[in-house]
């Protein structure tokens, strides 16, 4: 079966061809039904990714293809099948939340009845109030509705929750999670690494316009090191420990980087069991999705 999204080293250079490339050679696939997340730094390029695999862009290089069809040249045929969660659709701010929708319906083949748009968004009980009166979060929540009013096949949310309180957060993750189960296909960008971590079967780290990693939460995150860390008192000698882990002091804080935290782990509290030393604030974890993100962020990686 083809995938629902087919990238294959994009590029996007803006300021003609002498201008800066923003995306430099990436590729990718979403499966249908799958929530692919794009994460990232500030000018990543997440977002001029998105837009051309929207079909708002035409790439500098490589290809795309979305539902098997070229989203910037087949746009016409394209568009009816997929949302998009614009950041400010720009209707007018007098309008109402139910006018804006049944407005924007107005433009769809066959969209969903309005108020059923609206709920599903979480918006339905401000249909009547003007758009220029909602709240930030629920401006989000309109955004949303309006996305989802053509039943899409593909949904591109760029930054969906941003700004959003944490109930609404959750509230908008619980209607994602509902797409995906009805076998929407989805496109995400967010900040939010926990975001990413409920929501995403895959995802991507860009870096400065390129891909550094890629995978489901767990292959990322296995890549980088889990993380010991303690208090012992200064000039304390640590033991070589299996796992050839690597080991900093600043003062009595110590912290162990190991690719083998069980066998590390392990040896290091029989060694201070052995020496009857109190390991202070004694913390073990594997590596976090956060960890990855700071490590490629900070060009470590
Ligand atoms: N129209 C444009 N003309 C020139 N440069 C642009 C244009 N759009 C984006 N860029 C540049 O391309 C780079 C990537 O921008 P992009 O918006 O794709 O990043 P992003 O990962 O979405 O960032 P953010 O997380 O800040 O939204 C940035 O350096 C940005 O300044």
């Amino acid at each position: 079966m083809t995938q629902a999204i087919e990238v294959r080293d994009l590029r996007r250079r803006y300021g003609g061809p002498r201008g800066f490339e923003a995306v430099k050679g990436i590729s990718f696939d979403v499966a249908h039904g799958e929530l692919f997340a794009l994460l990232g730094t500030n000018g990543a390029g997440k977002t001029s990714t998105m837009e051309i695999v929207e079909g708002l862009d035409r790439p500098s290089g490589g290809t795309v293809r979305l539902l098997g069809q070229d989203p910037y040249r087949d746009r016409a045929t394209v568009r009816p099948r997929i949302g998009v969660m614009l950041q400010d659709a720009g209707f007018p701010a007098d309008l109402t939340v139910a006018e804006t929708a049944r407005m924007w319906a107005g433009t769809l083949p066959g969209p969903r009845p309005v108020p059923e748009a609206l709920e599903l968004a979480g918006i339905g009980h401000r249909a009547g109030v003007r758009v220029k009166q909602l709240s930030g979060g629920e401006r989000r929540r309109l955004d949303l509705a309006l996305a989802l009013l053509g039943r899409p096949e593909v949904l591109f949310l760029d930054e969906p929750t941003t700004g959003l309180d944490p109930e609404s957060r959750r509230n908008t993750w619980r209607v994602i999670r509902d797409l995906l189960v009805a076998g929407t296909t989805v496109l995400l960008t967010t900040h939010y690494l926990d975001e990413a971590q409920a929501l995403a079967d895959r995802l991507a780290i860009m870096h400065t316009g390129t891909v550094v990693t890629t995978g489901t939460v767990a292959q990322v995150v296995s890549a980088y090191p889990a993380r010991i860390s303690f208090s012992a008192s200064i000039g304390t000698d640590i033991p070589d420990l299996p796992g050839s882990p690597t080991i900093t002091r600043d003062g009595a804080a110590v912290v162990i980087k190991t690719d083998a935290l069980q066998a590390t782990l392990s040896a290091l509290l029989r060694w201070a069991d052995d020496h009857a030393l109190p390991l202070h604030d004694l913390d073990a974890r594997s590596a976090s999705l956060e960890e990855a993100f700071l490590t490629i962020a900070g060009g470590t990686r």
